[in-house]
């Protein structure tokens, strides 16, 4: 009745309100119909609510608004624009288009809930019943029991999952029913199974819990993963379908690192918007360095003598007949087992104008070809690239000039600036010390072109800093049929013979410097960039300088701690 007499008098109000104005009675009309009506209508409404009703929908600033426009038009010139608007107005189509709208807005579309139980006990003050339409996706949640009291409680709820979006579910939350199945007996592995079952409309009965959450924001926390993850093969993870597959390299937002042991983690740029478990960091340690002892029994070292201490020194001679390659490594830490690789919190970085070259470092097995795509990359862009020159103890011989081919220092100078740790590499070589100095390499970045290194793996995480930021390539061997058929007429320079002179690749060679790869990959893989495969010599070199230019030019991925020099 209140509705009806209500509509009644608004559509009276506004074709009178149109009429007037249509027809011009003259100025002031509006108004004071305006501020008539509540009155005139007091005879039809009953409730004081109603009267409240019509102040104050009658009193408001948009109505209001409105009739000051009428006004104002009225009795004016009406300009083109405005004459055009009305006659949009008052054509058919857009009258119905906008009875079409007010039909619609007159409706409610919100779900219609059913009705709630009748059995819930009025000792459960604050019990909630929540109903969630669960379709193929996960709920989004996991539970826990109490050990204690056996009570099942909500222990995360995974961002952007079912659950979460549904806003009605909250960690602590106390889960008493699940579909009318009471759970304070059950197991949670058997709850699980209850939901895994239920498809459709779930009810849950829960008791709130006291933890606020607070509002959920993201943080922006990206994580490179330096280690493959599959939530399948994971026994300690609580729920193997909330967890986050991942592989080494790829980077991951974390959403949440509440809890110590499980953080929520989403692919960066991927289309799920729903959060995964994935292990934190300091559970991946205390794992990994639990497992540790097992992968000190693969074998540590390269069966052949150390030899390949040497190719940075090489590649810089000019002249062929001095070329020494086989300097031996001092130190003993070649296969050394790297940091624990779990994650490594990265920023996008992008080289500015001005800024220095990222410090290009090649790594890979003995005779797999890195000097061969150094020579290449030289000859292909001299002014942009370029490699350091050594420091050696050796003296001087009568073709060699200081600076050319080596930096020609003392024995004792040259120990001084070991012991002043001045030397990325060095080794020794029938009695003579040689070494590619720091600042051999800062030098090449100074006169602004790109520097080629290539190390052993181990020096990588002394290269790893902000005034560097190293481009890790590592140069892989392609498979020992392929190496057979490419290497036919190629040369292995550090394994020379007796005489001094380099010599064909054997079987052996081969398999060892798969062998190497193989290690090297498997400890120091997460410390690598990029990776080509070495078969097709052309291929590999043009798919270096592919990505050498990506790095130069694009937007890329490094550790946070580079961005902040
Ligand atoms: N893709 C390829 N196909 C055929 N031959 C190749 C290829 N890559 C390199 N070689 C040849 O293999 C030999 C060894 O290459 P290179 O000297 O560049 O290896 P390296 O990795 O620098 O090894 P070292 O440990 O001896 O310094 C050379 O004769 C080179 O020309």
């Amino acid at each position: 009745m209140y509705l009806n007499t209500c509509h009644l008098q608004t559509t009276r109000f506004i074709s009178k309100l149109y009429r007037c104005y249509f027809n011009s009675t003259g100025a002031g009309c509006l108004y004071e119909l305006l501020s008539a009506l509540p009155v005139q209508l007091q005879a039809h409404v009953d409730s004081a609510d109603d009267r409240s009703f019509l102040h104050t929908m009658f009193g408001e600033r948009s109505l209001h608004s409105l009739v000051k426009v009428l006004e104002e038009l009225q009795g004016k010139v009406l300009s083109v624009e405005v004459r055009e608007l009305l006659k949009l107005l008052s054509k058919p189509h857009i009258k119905s288009l906008l009875s079409v709208h007010d039909t619609v807005a007159q409706k409610s579309y919100e779900p219609e809930l059913p009705p709630l139980p009748d059995d819930i006990d009025d000792d459960e003050d604050s019990v909630k019943i929540i109903r969630l339409v669960k379709n193929k996706e996960p709920l989004g949640a996991t539970i826990k029991r109490d050990e204690r009291t056996g009570a099942i409680f909500i222990a995360r709820i995974m961002r952007g999952g079912a659950a979460d979006r549904s806003g009605l579910i909250h960690v602590g939350d106390e889960l008493k029913e699940v579909n009318g199945i009471p759970v304070d007996d059950k197991r949670p592995e058997d709850i699980i199974r209850i939901l895994a079952q239920s498809q459709g409309a779930i009810t849950f009965k829960v008791v709130p819990g006291i933890l606020d959450e607070g509002p959920a924001k993201e943080p922006k926390v990206y994580l490179r993963a330096l280690f493959d993850y599959n939530p399948e093969e994971d026994t300690a993870i609580p729920c193997k379908e909330a967890g986050l597959a991942f592989r080494r390299g790829d980077v991951l937002q974390v959403v949440s690192q509440d809890d110590a042991t499980w953080w929520q983690a989403k692919h960066e740029g991927g289309a799920d918007h729903r959060a995964g478990l994935i292990p934190s960091k300091h559970f991946q340690e205390r794992r990994l360095a639990h497992r540790r002892p097992l992968t000190n029994t693969l074998p540590q070292k390269i069966t052949r003598k150390p030899s390949s201490f040497r190719r940075s020194f090489r590649l810089s001679k000019r002249n062929k007949k001095t070329n020494k390659s086989m300097y031996e490594c001092k130190k003993s830490e070649q296969y050394d087992t790297a940091d624990l690789p779990t994650y490594e919190e990265v920023a996008h970085y992008r080289k500015g104008h001005g800024a220095k070259h990222r410090l290009v470092v090649l790594v890979g097995p003995t005779g797999v070809g890195l000097n061969e795509l150094k020579r290449k990359l030289l000859i292909s862009d001299p002014q942009h690239f370029s490699v350091t020159i050594p420091h050696t103890s050796r003296g001087k011989r009568s073709q060699e000039s200081d600076g050319v081919e080596y930096h020609f220092i003392s024995k004792h100078l040259f120990e001084t600036d070991i012991h002043n740790t001045k030397f990325i590499e060095h080794g020794e070589y029938k009695g003579n010390y040689y070494g590619t100095s720091v600042d051999s390499v800062r030098s090449v970045l100074a006169k602004n072109k790109v520097c080629l290194l290539d190390v052993q793996p181990h020096t990588l995480k002394n290269l790893r800093t902000a005034e560097f930021k190293p481009f890790v390539v590592f140069v892989k061997p392609p498979s020992i049929e392929r190496l057979r058929e490419t290497r036919k007429n190629a040369k292995i320079i550090s394994g020379k013979d007796d005489k001094g002179s380099a010599k064909p690749f054997t079987e052996e060679d081969f398999l060892e410097m798969i062998n190497a790869a193989q290690l090297m990959e498997n400890q120091y893989g997460h410390l690598f960039e990029k990776v080509i495969v070495n078969d097709d010599l052309t291929t590999a070199f043009s798919e270096l300088k592919t990505a050498l230019r990506k790095v130069e030019t694009e937007t890329h991925w490094v550790p946070i701690s580079w961005t902040h020099s």
